[in-house]
C-alpha cells in the first residue's frame, strides 16, 4: 500500500504523495509528513554498487511511492542525465582528513539543482488538467535552481522572491536574468524570512486559491517545505557512503558522519531521513553562520528568533525561521501533532517556542551543531586553501570550519559542500588575499587567475544576459504580484 502522507499539525487530511508534491505545503500550514519513514530500508550492500542515478531511484521509489517505477526512472533520466558537468553528479573529494561533497555540478552551481532538475519532473508527473504556479521564497539559491528547473514547462509559472540586497551579485544575475516565458522575479525590502513567511501566507489565503480555482489555477512550492524538494536530497547521502566505499575509506556497515551547513533546515533533514532508511549515520553536524538560532535551539531547546538578523558572506543561511524544523520536531515527538501544532503557534505568536527535555535529548542522540561567523569563515576559506589548494566557499567554509572542531568518532566525517565559490567570488577574493577590487566578473577572473580553477561557463556569461526582472516590491505586494503573473504567465 502507498505511504500515507498527512501535516505535521494534524492527521484529519491525508493524502499520497503525488498530491503532497503538487500542494507543496498541507491545507493548515504544516508541512507533508509520512509515519512510513523507518520502515523501509535501502540494501546498503547493493547501493554501494550503484550509480547515483540509480540510488536516486530507489530512494525516490521509497518515499514517493504512489508514482509508479517507471515514471521514477523517466524522472530520474530527465533530471540527472547530461545535466552536470561531474560523472558522478555529486563527488566526494578528500581534503585534509575529511571529504567534501560537492553539490555544486548543476546547472545552476548550488546543491539545490539536485532537487530542482528533479521537483519539476515528480509535478508535472503528478498535475493533471491543472494549471501551476510556483511560489518560491530564497535567500540566494533556490530561486535561480527553480527558475532552471521550471522555466518553459507547459503548464507550470513561476514566480521567485528573494531579499533586496539579500543575496551576492551573482546570485541576484543568475535569477534578474533568467529566460523563460513562464517566469518572474521580484526583489523583496525585508529579509528571507519576511519574504518565506509572506509566501506561506499565500498558500493559507483561501479567497486567492478560490479565483485561482476559477481559472483553474493552484499553487505551489519549490522550496524544502516540499516533499518532493527534500526527498531527491536523500539521495546524495546515501551515494557518498557509496564513494567511501568504493574508495576504501570505508566498510559497508561502517558509521559516517554528516557537518551541514544550513539555514532551512531542509538539507540536513535529508540526511535524517537517509538515516531513518538505513543509511549507517552516527552524526549530523548542523552548521550556522552569525544567524546561529538551531546552535542555541540544539543547545538549549529553546527556539528564539527574538534576535538581531545578521546579513552574512554566506548570504543562503541569513535565515531565523527554519521550515524543516518542524518537520523533526514532528519525529521526535513520535508523531505528536497537536504538540507541534502549539509550537508552531507559540513561534507565529512570541517569535518562541520551548521543546520538552525528553525531545531535546532525542534530537541530540543524533544531531550536534556548531557555529561560524563571518571572520571565521574568511579564516577557514584562507587555511584550506593556504594549507591544500582547495577553496571553500563562503557557506562550506561555515560548515568546515565547525566540523573541525567537533572531532570525528566514525569511520568518516564528510562535509557538504553547497555551492560553487564563484558565485561568491569578491568575498572568496578578499578571504583569500586576492584582488577584490573591480566589478564582480573582475573578481571572478581573478579567482580563475590565482586558483587555476575555470569558473562554471554559465556564471561567467552573466557578464552579458540581459537584466528582465527589475521589480523591488514590499511584501504586501507580494500577493498581487502572485495573482497579476498567475493572470500573464498561465
Ligand atoms: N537557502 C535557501 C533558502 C530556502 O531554502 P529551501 O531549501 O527551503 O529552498 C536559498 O538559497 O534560497
Amino acid at each position: 500500500m502507498a505511504s500515507i502522507y498527512h501535516s505535521t499539525r494534524g492527521t484529519d487530511q491525508v493524502c499520497g504523495a503525488k498530491e503532497a508534491v503538487l500542494n507543496g505545503i498541507a491545507p493548515d500550514g504544516g508541512l507533508y509528513v509520512t509515519d512510513a519513514l523507518g520502515s523501509a530500508a535501502l540494501d546498503l550492500n547493493k547501493v554501494v554498487g550503484q550509480t547515483f542515478q540509480q540510488i536516486a531511484a530507489d530512494v525516490l521509489a521509497t518515499l514517493l511511492d504512489d508514482y509508479t517505477r517507471e515514471e521514477i526512472e523517466s524522472c530520474v533520466d530527465a533530471a540527472y542525465v547530461g545535466t552536470f558537468d561531474a560523472p558522478e553528479v555529486t563527488p566526494l573529494v578528500p581534503v585534509e582528513d575529511q571529504y567534501v561533497l560537492e553539490l555544486f555540478h548543476g546547472p545552476t552551481s548550488a546543491f539545490k539543482d539536485v532537487a530542482l532538475q528533479m521537483l519539476p519532473q515528480l509535478m508535472s508527473r503528478a498535475t493533471g488538467e491543472q494549471h501551476i504556479m510556483i511560489l518560491t521564497a530564497t535567500s540566494g539559491d533556490t530561486g535561480k535552481a527553480a527558475l532552471a528547473g521550471f522555466a518553459n514547462t507547459p503548464g507550470l509559472g513561476i514566480s521567485v522572491f528573494f531579499p533586496h540586497g539579500g543575496t551576492s551579485a551573482i546570485q541576484r544575475l543568475q535569477m534578474v536574468t533568467q529566460p523563460g516565458d513562464n517566469v518572474a522575479v521580484a526583489a523583496v525590502r525585508g529579509n528571507f524570512d519576511d519574504t518565506q513567511s509572506t509566501v506561506k501566507a499565500i498558500f493559507a489565503d483561501k479567497e486567492l486559491a478560490a479565483r485561482l480555482a476559477e481559472k483553474n489555477i493552484v499553487l505551489s512550492s519549490a522550496n524544502s517545505i516540499n516533499v518532493g524538494r527534500l526527498a531527491p536530497q536523500v539521495t546524495y547521502y546515501f551515494d557518498a557512503y557509496a564513494q567511501l566505499v568504493r574508495a576504501g575509506k570505508i566498510n559497508v556497515g561502517d558509521e559516517v558522519e554528516f557537518c551541514v551547513p544550513t539555514g532551512n533546515f531542509g538539507d540536513v533533514l535529508a540526511g535524517y531521513f537517509a538515516k531513518n532508511m538505513g543509511l549507517p549515520v552516527a552524526k549530523l553536524i548542523v552548521a550556522s553562520n552569525a544567524n546561529n538560532i538551531l546552535t542555541d535551539f540544539l543547545t538549549t531547546g529553546v527556539y528564539d528568533r527574538n534576535r538581531p538578523f545578521h546579513k552574512t558572506i554566506s548570504p543562503s543561511m541569513d535565515i531565523l525561521i527554519s521550515s524543516n524544523l518542524e518537520r523533526l520536531l514532528y519525529y521526535a515527538s513520535k508523531g505528536d501533532t497537536a504538540y507541534v501544532a502549539q509550537l508552531m503557534a507559540d513561534l507565529k505568536e512570541t517569535g518562541r517556542y520551548e521543546v520538552r527535555e525528553d525531545i531535546l535529548a532525542g534530537i541530540r542522540e543524533l544531531f550536534d551543531c556548531g557555529c561560524a561567523d563571518d571572520d571565521m569563515a574568511r579564516e577557514s576559506m584562507a587555511e584550506c586553501y593556504k594549507q591544500t589548494g582547495y577553496v571553500l566557499d563562503p557557506h562550506t567554509a561555515v560548515g568546515w570550519n565547525v566540523s573541525k572542531r567537533i572531532p570525528c568518532k566514525a569511520a568518516a566525517r564528510v562535509v557538504l559542500s553547497t555551492a560553487s565559490p564563484f558565485k561568491f567570488c569578491r568575498d572568496v577574493c578578499d578571504a583569500l588575499g586576492f584582488n577584490a577590487e573591480g566589478s564582480d566578473f573582475d573578481c571572478l577572473r581573478e579567482l580563475e587567475k590565482q586558483t587555476g580553477l575555470a569558473a562554471p561557463a554559465a556564471l561567467a556569461a552573466l557578464e552579458s544576459a540581459d537584466v528582465r526582472f527589475e521589480d523591488v516590491i514590499a511584501k504586501d505586494e507580494m500577493p498581487a504580484f502572485v495573482e497579476a503573473k498567475c493572470g500573464e504567465l498561465l
